[in-house]
């Protein structure tokens, strides 16, 4: 928290409109405030002891600092005040703050109780088994700059083979446990679970997820259930997703005439990421509103299109969470304000409010003029009266940005790894083929007969893990992880692509190869077994698999069926990632395309009012080697 009068005394000297001698300091003119010694020409370099002179242009920059400074202020704190960004603004508040000593002393006193409460903490870990530390970890700093490679997962990773599956790394004053086990993985995220079902929020996230309202981001309690109980009976359970079928056979119709479209009968390449996501965004619109917005008029940004709309609720947000406040690694300068960084982050928030506020403002008004449907927003508005205005904006938020992010990512990897196979390409198509036949296109009902296309997203999922890194877990009681003991306080994170990449598990875990999961009955992505874990596990396992696993196989069955992919030649080697909040294929995704027929197949199925009888048994997608009776009961979505 900031303390009260902060922020209006830092803006102002941070724009050096304060002038010195100003009455709010107690001098009536400049001259009577360089008369104390404190006009910037009358301090003089030799005034200095030896030990704080300061070069020229400290010194310079010291005297030009606007007057938050109090007149008895020793001059080596009215030289740290020239400091940039956040020390200016510790001196400022500390010194401006208080007119007379007291509120230094008070400062140093809490410094010195809080330095003796430390170092009796160290005393008393000193004594517990505590996991190996990361070497070379710098004062105050910790490991941080050893994390430069912005790939955090990779560089843990390779921690993990020198120190083990768990170890702790220290970033600024946080002190994480890092877990790159399958089974310390379901340790923490099961059996531990209670010990650590709250998040510590890095500032970012927090705004943008309005204070953790929306159920990914929130802490374990009545809120979430509530929430998560409201998005997976209404929206991503298996139930509610039958419902939704003909809304993804829609889109999946639209991205393949669009293709053909595209490529105007010849071969050609295509962006293939901007096919998924033209067909994807405007599903995920339609699943939640029921219709597809092409434009809408928001009080304060005028009128939108859809994709402005996209920007606005998907791309901007993603960009906007990774942007790093150096608050969250010093939780005891929280209180420092970062302005600038704070406006950026609000102003993505605010915008993505007007935009929903708007959205739900238009869904009230259709509501008096027809009756309800089934669709996601319908359903809150008539059925959730209670929520608050931000649990609605961001219940109705939230399935469209998870729709739109990391079902796109793994069906463009899986689509790269396909294009510069052409053996595993050719087997997934004969697989089809054989299963479908040429006179229809590939449904959800042929997927637990396609083994091999499973096989080929399970391991796009293990070696292109989107989320690669669990969000952080807040420990708040000691507990037991792999025989050692983790004090209450620190972070757990739980690092999916290490665990996906563990060579004590997997052969050759840098090769792409489907055919390692081909078969393998027990290989549940997390339910039961740990060994990959893109969607984790326990009681926060990802609510969207059913959805993921709709959307995916199909997509990806559709595009081998109608097209042969194959990369130019620079596609070959960029396969380079990036990580935002998930991890992406740092290129869009381009790949040459050969239409395999003229034009769409046929979908099977005739009408949308047959859309619920000729339905699979109800099962979990994700779980097809498992039949719908004897799925484990944890499944979370059976549940
Ligand atoms: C390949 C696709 C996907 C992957 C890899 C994935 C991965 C994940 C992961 C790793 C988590 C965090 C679990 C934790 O904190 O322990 C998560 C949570 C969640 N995901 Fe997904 N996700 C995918 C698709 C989706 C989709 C399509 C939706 C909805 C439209 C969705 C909705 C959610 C929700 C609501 C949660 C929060 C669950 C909770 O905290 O209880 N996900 N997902």
């Amino acid at each position: 928290m900031m303390p009260p009068g902060l922020s209006s005394r830092l803006s102002i000297s941070s724009v050096g409109a304060f002038p010195l001698g100003c009455k709010r300091h107690g001098f009536e003119s400049e001259r009577a405030a360089r008369s104390f010694g404190l006009g910037g020409r009358s301090l003089h370099r030799s005034l200095l002891p030896a030990s704080q002179r300061l070069s020229e242009q400290f010194l310079k920059r010291a005297m030009s600092i606007p007057m938050v400074v109090h007149p008895v202020q020793p001059l080596h704190l009215r030289a740290l005040a020239a400091l940039p960004g956040p020390a200016t603004d510790v001196v400022n508040y500390i010194v401006g703050n208080n007119e007379n000593v007291v509120g230094l002393i008070t400062a140093l006193a809490v410094a010195f109780i809080f330095s003796l409460i430390m170092t009796a903490r160290v005393f008393a870990r000193k004594k517990m088994n505590l996991p190996p530390t990361v070497p070379g970890g710098l004062p105050l700093l910790g490991n941080m700059l050893q994390l430069t490679e912005r790939k955090p997962h990779k560089t843990f990773t390779k921690w993990a083979q020198q120190l083990g599956p768990i170890y702790h790394v220290k970033m600024g004053a946080i002190n994480n446990v890092v877990i790159n086990s399958a089974e310390l993985a379901k340790e923490i995220m099961v059996t531990q679970f209670d010990s650590v079902s709250t998040r510590r929020m890095p500032t970012a996230l927090r705004i943008l997820t309005g204070n953790k309202t929306m159920v990914a981001m929130s802490d374990y309690g009545e809120e979430h259930r509530m929430l998560k109980k409201m998005v997976v009976g209404n929206l991503l359970g298996v139930s509610a997703q039958r419902a939704n079928r003909v809304i993804r056979e829609d889109a999946l119709n639209t991205m393949i005439d669009g293709m053909f479209e595209d490529l105007r009968g010849k071969e050609g390449v295509l962006d293939i990421r901007k096919c998924i996501q033209y067909a994807l965004f405007p599903f995920s619109m339609r699943q939640v509103l029921g219709y597809v917005p092409e434009e809408l008029n928001v009080e304060g940004l005028g009128e939108l299109g859809r994709w402005d709309i996209f920007q606005i609720l998907v791309l901007d947000p993603l960009k906007q969470v990774t942007e790093v406040d150096w608050r969250n690694f010093f939780p005891a300068l929280s209180w420092i304000p970062n302005s600038q960084f704070q406006k950026r982050v609000n102003d993505v928030h605010e915008r993505k409010l007007l935009v929903i506020g708007a959205l739900i403002d238009e869904q009230r008004k259709q509501l008096q003029t027809r009756e309800p449907t089934r669709c996601y927003a319908d359903i809150l508005l008539t059925e959730y009266t209670n929520l608050t205005p931000l649990q609605l904006k961001h219940s109705v938020w939230e399935p469209i940005i998870e729709s739109a992010d990391t079902t796109l990512i793994t069906t463009e990897w899986a689509l790269y790894e396909i294009a510069r196979n052409p053996i595993i390409q050719e087997r997934l198509f004969t697989e089809i083929s054989n299963v479908v036949g040429t006179n229809r296109m590939v449904t959800e009902d042929d997927y637990p007969d396609l083994p091999f296309l499973e096989a080929i997203i399970k391991e796009t999922l293990r070696y292109y893990s989107p989320v690669t890194i669990l969000p952080p877990r807040y420990i708040h009681e000691d507990i037991k992880v792999g025989g050692f003991d983790v004090p209450k306080d620190w972070d757990v994170l739980v690092n999916l692509y290490g665990i996906n990449w563990d060579p004590k598990v997997w052969s050759n875990p840098e090769v792409w190869n489907p055919d390692r999961c081909l078969g393998d009955k027990t290989l549940d992505l997390g339910v039961k077994d740990f060994r990959i874990l893109p969607f984790g596990g326990g009681k926060r396992m990802c609510a969207g698999i059913t959805q993921a696993f709709s959307i995916i196989p199909m997509n990806i069955a559709a595009i081998v069926q109608h097209f042969e992919l194959y990369l130019p030649p620079d596609e070959n080697v960029n396969a380079e990632d990036t990580v935002y909040l998930t991890s992406h294929k740092l290129h869009p995704l381009k790949a040459h395309l050969k239409p395999r027929i003229a034009q769409r197949l046929p979908s099977s199925r005739k009408t949308i009012s047959s859309a619920s009888e000729d339905m699979s048994p109800l099962s979990c997608p994700a779980h097809t080697s498992l039949k719908a009776d004897t799925q484990p009961e944890t499944c979370p979505l059976n549940s």
